[in-house]
Parts: C-alpha cells; structure tokens; sequence
C-alpha cells in the first residue's frame, strides 16, 4: 500500500491530470461506472497515494466522489477492496462506505488483510461497527490457530495496526487486545520500534497493559528506538506515563525525544505532560520547559493547558503520606498564561479552564480575568471540572467567583454529581464550605454531599486518606454535623491507619463537636508509637529514665539525648533557646502561643520561664501522635498546670482558641513557613494579640518564608528584626529567626492586602518546595547550607533587607516592654 509514487504522477495538478496519466480520458474518463472493479480500485488507490503526496484536497472533487460512488456499487475482490479502503480512508472521504462490501465476507480475507481493513476502518463511517466485527474474527481465527502452531500467528505490523485501530476508535475491553498482546509478546526481540511504539500507545489508550508485558515492551523499544523519530518517542513516552510506569525508561527516552529536531507544539506539550506524569528530575523537566516557553504563544489552548497542568502537577507522586506535590513554579511561564488568559478566555472550554486553574491554585497565583471566566455559568462543565474549578477557587479566596457559580444559572446550580469519586466530592465540599458564608448554604449540592457520606460503600484500607481528610474538614464548614460523624465512624470501621492529617483532622473536629466520645475513639485507633515516630517515643523513655520530673532536666536530657544517639530533632534548642528565652526575659509574657509543638521541647522552655509569674502557654500540633508524646514530656517536667496542648491544624484550630480568649503577649511560629502569614492573619482579625505584643518565627531563612519575612520588613503595624543563628543539631546549618514587635492594630488587613513582588513569590515557592524535598526525604547538611546562603543573596536581591540584630541586641531593642509592661 506504500509503494513509492511514480515521478510523473507526483507531477500532476489536478484530478483529470492523474486519470489521464493512467489512460482515462475524455468519455471513459467521465464513466466510472464502466470501468472494471479492478481499474476502479486502481484508480482510487493511485489517486489516494498522489492525494497523500501533493496534500490537494480531493474529498469534495465530483470526479473523485463519482468513482468512490461507482466503487460501491461493483462487487470487489478482497485484494482490490483492501486497496479501495485505504483510498477511502487516507483521503478521509465521508459518505462512502465499504462496510456492506465486506459484510459477511470475512471469511475470503486473509489475516494480514483484516488488519489493513482495520487500520482504514478508523476514518470510515461508523468505525466501531466495522471494527468490532473484524476484531471478533481475527480473535476467532488467532486463537483458533494456535493449537496448531507454537509461534506467533499474527505479524508484528498487523497487530500494531489492529491495536492502533481498537485505540482509535475507543473499543473497549474487547479480547482481542489480549490475543495481541500475546502475539507481540513473542515477538517483542525482532520488533520495529515504530510498531511497538503504536502498539505501546493503543494499550496504554485503552488502560488494557499488563504492567510485565509494558514494561518488556518498554524495554525493547528503548533497545530499538536509536534511529526513530520524534512522533514514535514521544507516543512511547506518553503510553509509559499514562499508565504510571517506572519513570527511568520513560526519562531516558524523554531525553532523546528532546534532541530531536523541530519538535512539534503537540509533541512538547504531550512530553512536557509526561514528564510530569512519570515524576522526572527536575532539571529535565526544566529543558522541556525552556523549549515549550518558546512557542508557548503559538500552542493551541488545549496545549496550553496541558503545559499548566504539568507544571502544577510536577512531584505529585512523593513517597510519604506527608507530603504533597510541590510543582514546577516559572515566573515567565505564569506571565504568559495571564496574557493569553486576558485575551483569549471566552474561547475556553470547561476543561482548558480547569487546568489553568488548577495550576494557577497550586501555584497561589491569583488571576482575575481566569475567576471572571469560571464564574461566567455558561460554560459547559463537567462535574468533575466543577469539583476542581470550586477547590481552585477556593484556594485562591475568590468567594465571589464561589457565589457566582452557584447562583441559579451558575456551574455549581446546574450540576449533576452523582458520578463523582470520593477525592472529587472532597474538593467539592471543602470549596463550596470554605467560601460559602453559612447564611447561604449550596442548597441541593450540600444534600448531595451529605447523602454521598451516608451511602458510601465500606471504605478499604488503602482509602485516599488526603481526601478523606479534605471531606471532613468541608462537612463541618458545611455544617454537615451529622456526616461529619458518620465519615468518622465509618472511617474508624474500616481499621485504616489513620495519617496525621486525617487524625487530626478528626480529633480536632471532634473538640469543636464536643464530641468526646468520637475523639477518645480516634485517640484509642492510633499507635502508641508507630515506626516514623520511632525516634520520638524513644526520646520520651529518654526523658523520663535520666530526667527527674523537673522542666531543666527534661530539656538537658533532651539535649542529651540528641548528642548521644546522634540523631537531630526538628527542636528550637542551642542559639534559638537563647534567643527564646532572651525574649522572654524581657517581655516577660503573661501569655503565650506556640504554633508548632512537635514534641514539647520548646513548650517546656517556655513554660519553665513563665510559671515564675504564673504565665501560661498555649501550644497548637497537628500531628496527634507527636501532640501525645508532647503531653507526656510536659507532665514529666511538672508543667501540665502551665502548658495546654491544642491538637490540630492551626487553621481550625487559631479561630476556635482565640474565641472570647484573653490575647496573648508572646507568639511563637514554629510551623511550616507558608502558613506564617495566613496564620498571624488568623490571629489578628479575631483580636487575640495584645498591645504590643511579640511575634518569634523560627526558619525564616531555611527553609525560609519569604512572603511573611517581607510582610513585616513593610512598612506597617509590625518593627521586626532578624537574628542570624546556627540551627539546632551538630551541623548547626546557618539560619535566620525573625522577631517582630507589634505598634498597632491601625492599617493592618491593608498591611496583609499589599502583594509581595513576583521575586519573593517565587521564593516562597521555592523555600515550600525545599521543604516538602525534606520531608520527602534527605537533605545534606552541605545542600542545607548552599540552599540558605542563596536564600539570604535572593532576599537581598529582591529589595528585603532586614534590620539585622544579635542575640544581645534584643534587651534594648526590645525596651520599651521591659520590666514587664504587659502584665
Ligand atoms: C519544627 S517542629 C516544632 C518544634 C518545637 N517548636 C520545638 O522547638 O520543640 C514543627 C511542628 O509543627 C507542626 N505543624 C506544622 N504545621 C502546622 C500547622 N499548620 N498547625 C499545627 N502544627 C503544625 C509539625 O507537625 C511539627 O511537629
């Protein structure tokens, strides 16, 4: 069917040069239907090839369509009406059918011609009709076959083609893509590359690969894929990503794809997707990135999106629980996706929109022109792009966009979500509870949700915990308090073991309930000491055998602890419990908050100092676990009377503390970075800092938060200084601890309003995704060190010069509380 075109047909202009090259002219020329059926199916194929060739569109040329028509209506070898399919097919002409020629004659077909008729099938009429009738009897034929014979059955080409169909055409869970892969199977050594390729995207299309078979597939195209081309690389990389193979083949090849000449928008962005998707090292992805930007504003907008997806979706696949996704955060990628935003939003569909949001939400990049275009409601969307647009929405605080959608004619309104999955429904709930004012309940959605919860099937050990996490905290912003009890009890049915996030979102839900029954029984589920939290408990029968019940002894013992097993705990100990208890000596706090207890080291400290003028410190830890072996290392040291430990995440926990709370005097922020503004947010618009109140945070430069730390260098309610200090630990890692002094509650949602520079937003893009590595697993004390010397030259290059103090500095800079003013 491929054969080279003959020079002086490649000359031709027009459909009448080509038949009168092959012999047709004047009346004969104008009677097709008085040819023969094989000078007919001649004709069409050497007109198909010349079409193929010179790319004149024939499709609609009345010549053309009277012999298509005249082809129909002559009975047609099988051979000839191969050839007459092929013709149809590569010139896409439409109307024409050949499936009632074949009808009933399979039988008169060899195996390799079905293959062919398959492949032409795909750009036929009605191409599923045909094609599942040539897949049940080239199923029947090959399986009918291998009694006899031991080796393959079909070639390597036709079971390609035959695959390439069935994706094609979307014909799903049929058996004939198992007797393919067997035939492939036995011949994947002698493979061409550009078949396995083919065959390596129909099965991944299909989501119908055994993961042995792709991956020995795999293997052998990487094997035989040194002198293919762009398409064949990039459709072998997009089947290994689709169905999350191992990412080191898929990386290898993405790295030949690379090389290639003239990559084509659609293959940049299919590569770039999946990068992602297979979780490659960064800087790979960084090359694609670079060459993607180039051409960014001339891809299409489902390109484009793609692009942003990748991006955003970058690292979702880590290793612990813990962690989530950090993306891939460009300054200039983002700024050329507002432009074409502002241009080109009303040709958006619901799925371009959701991408982009999507990226846009996990990158904390607000855009109004992509909210305008979300809260438009004539926009056809799914559900599942309801669920993500709300989530992204919600993310980005833009509550009106919110009201929007769930106006009467809005996305949310005209929903059906009855189909959707349990992480779909999560984001559904914890968006629309989020920015939903509880005066304005979502009506028929809110019913949905809650009846989802009530009539879930038993959830299995493996359930998405993130989700589940995510739905609990929306039903009780939803008011959904009856759910919210039933996802808990059902949860703790199904004997799953309980993440931190989801324990502690129970726990803390529970307390708000006064629900303690549901918080014994979620305390009563967990470990007492599972194995990530080895290091702690041991820490804990540490204490308490060499420290004797007094608060100096367990921080010694602590201490020791650390120096004699050589292990390093995340604890504000060394220059930063100087620093701490330097504050503390001069301010002299009545009352104290800690975000961030971990274990209870700094809580001790804290609580030590100010038992002497019968302070007290309020401690906030979201991991349950840690919260118990806290409260243990409290009562030892004899503080239980001073320290209360809050358990949960700050964001439910800050508003329901400092309700009706007397403020406090000294706070401490020892959590992740990222939520130190939010946080110190949360504090201040519920009134729960006092006159001239102290704000410690720990970590400011390493891994650093950047967007808090330029916040209070602003000009504002806050005078902040910055000490520089080692880090707690033998390898005592360079690190910056900001101390601020709050002047006033005047101009202070104006002072958080003011967004910071794109350099520092990229910064703190940068200091999470540190973060989230360190989590995810090791960083050297070397990479800790380079990561904050180019922290601290970044700050100063983005304008953020703190005023830099020492330890002893802070008696006289912080004077005027001296002698305790606040109590
Ligand atoms: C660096 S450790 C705190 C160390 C402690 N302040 C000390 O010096 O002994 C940080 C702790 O904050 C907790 N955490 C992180 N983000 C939090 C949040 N948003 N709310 C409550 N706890 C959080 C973590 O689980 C972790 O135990």
């Amino acid at each position: 069917m491929h054969r080279r075109v003959p020079g002086h047909l490649l000359q031709c202009t027009n459909v009448s040069e080509v038949l009168d090259f092959l012999g047709f002219r004047g009346a004969r020329a104008a009677n097709p239907s008085r040819w023969s059926a094989e000078e007919l199916a001649r004709v069409l194929h050497a007109l198909a090839r010349w079409q193929r060739h010179s790319q004149t569109p024939m499709a609609e040329d009345p010549q053309w369509l009277l012999i298509t028509s005249a082809a129909q209506n002559v009975h047609l070898e099988p051979q000839p009406l191969v050839s007459v399919a092929w013709a149809l097919a590569t010139t896409a002409t439409r109307g024409v059918t050949i499936r009632r020629a074949v009808h009933g004659r399979l039988k008169e077909f060899q195996l390799k011609d079905l293959a062919r008729l398959a492949w032409c099938s795909v750009e036929l009429e009605r191409p599923e009709v045909m094609l599942i009738t040539l897949a049940d009897e080239v199923t029947h034929r090959v399986t009918g076959a291998r009694g006899a014979r031991t080796g393959p059955i079909l070639s390597v080409l036709d079971a390609s083609q035959m695959a390439w169909a069935m994706a094609r055409t979307l014909v799903e869970s049929h058996p004939l893509m198992g007797v393919l892969q067997e035939e492939l199977s036995l011949q994947l050594t002698s493979c061409d590359a550009r078949h396995l390729s083919n065959s390596l995207w129909s099965f991944a299309k299909l989501a119908c690969a055994d993961p042995p078979f792709f991956h020995r597939a795999a293997l052998a195209f990487a094997a035989s894929c040194a002198k293919t081309g762009a398409q064949e690389l990039t459709n072998c990389v997009w089947a290994l990503a689709a169905v999350s193979h191992r990412a080191d083949v898929g990386e290898d090849l993405i790295m030949q794809a690379k090389a290639q000449p003239q990559l084509s928008h659609q293959q940049l962005a299919n590569l770039l997707w999946s990068a992602a998707r297979l979780s490659c090292g960064r800087d790979l992805f960084a090359d694609l990135l670079g060459l993607c930007k180039k051409q960014i504003l001339d891809m299409s907008l489902v390109q484009l999106s793609a692009v942003a997806w990748a991006c955003a979706a970058l690292g979702g696949r880590s290793r612990s629980a813990q962690t989530k996704r950090s993306g891939y955060r460009d300054s200039e990628l983002l700024q050329k996706l507002e432009l074409v935003v502002a241009n080109r939003h009303a040709e958006f569909t619901g799925r371009i929109l959701t991408n982009l949001l999507w990226a846009f939400a996990t990158f904390s990049q607000a855009s109004p022109a992509l909210a305008a275009a979300a809260g438009r409601g004539g926009l056809a969307m799914t559900a599942q792009e309801v669920s993500v647009a709300v989530w992204a929405l919600a993310t980005l605080e833009e509550a009106d966009t919110l009201r929007e959608m769930q106006s009467p004619q809005g996305a949310v309104s005209s929903g059906s979500f009855e189909a959707l999955q349990l992480h779909e429904v999560a984001s559904l709930a914890w968006g629309l509870g989020s920015a939903t004012p509880k005066t304005n309940p979502v009506g028929a959605v809110r019913t949905f949700i809650r009846r989802y919860v009530f009539e879930m099937p038993t959830l299995p050990a493996s359930a998405d915990q993130r989700a589940l996490a995510m739905l609990a905290r929306g039903l009780l912003k939803l008011d959904l308090q009856d759910a919210f009890a039933s996802l808990l009890d059902r949860t703790l049915l199904a004997k799953i073991d309980l993440a931190p996030d989801l324990a502690s979102a129970f726990i803390s839900g529970s307390v708000q309930l006064a629900d303690l029954e549901r918080e014994q029984a979620v305390w009563a589920s967990l470990p007492h000491a599972p194995p990530r939290a080895w290091r702690e408990a041991e820490l804990l029968r540490f204490v308490r055998r060499w420290a004797a019940g007094r608060a100096a002894e367990v921080l010694v013992a602590a201490e020791d602890f650390c120096a004699s097993r050589k292990v390093w705990l995340k604890v504000a100990g060394g220059q930063k419990a100087d620093l701490l208890e330097a504050v503390v000596r001069v301010i002299q706090p009545r009352r104290v908050l800690e975000v961030g207890c971990y274990v209870g080291y700094s809580a001790v400290r804290l609580g030590s100092a100010v038992r002497s003028w019968h302070g007290e410190v309020w401690s906030v830890e979201m991991d349950p676990i840690y919260a118990r072996l806290a409260r243990q290392v409290v009562e030892h040291a004899g503080l239980s009377e001073v320290v209360k430990i809050w358990v949960g995440h700050s964001e439910e926990v800050l508003p329901r503390m400092t309700r009706g709370a007397t403020p406090f005097d000294l706070v401490f922020f020892d959590q992740r970075g990222s939520r130190f503004l939010k946080d110190l947010q949360l504090l201040t618009r519920s009134g729960a800092l006092s006159p001239g109140a102290v704000l410690v945070a720990d970590n400011v430069l390493k891994p650093g938060a950047p967007k808090f730390l330029w916040q209070m260098v602003e000009p504002g309610p806050w005078r902040s200084a910055v000490v520089e200090l080692k880090d707690f630990g033998p390898c005592g890692v360079l690190d910056w601890m900001s101390v601020s002094r709050w002047e006033g509650a005047e101009a202070v949602e104006r002072h958080f309003e003011s967004e910071a520079p794109e350099l520092v937003r990229q910064l703190e893009w940068q200091a999470d995704e540190m973060r989230w590595r360190s989590i995810d697993g090791h960083v050297s004390p070397a990479e800790w060190d380079q990561f904050a010397v180019r922290m601290k030259d970044s700050f100063f290059a983005a304008g953020l010069h703190p005023d830099m103090k020492k330890i002893e500095d802070l008696d006289s800079w912080l004077g005027d509380h001296k002698h305790g003013r606040l109590r």
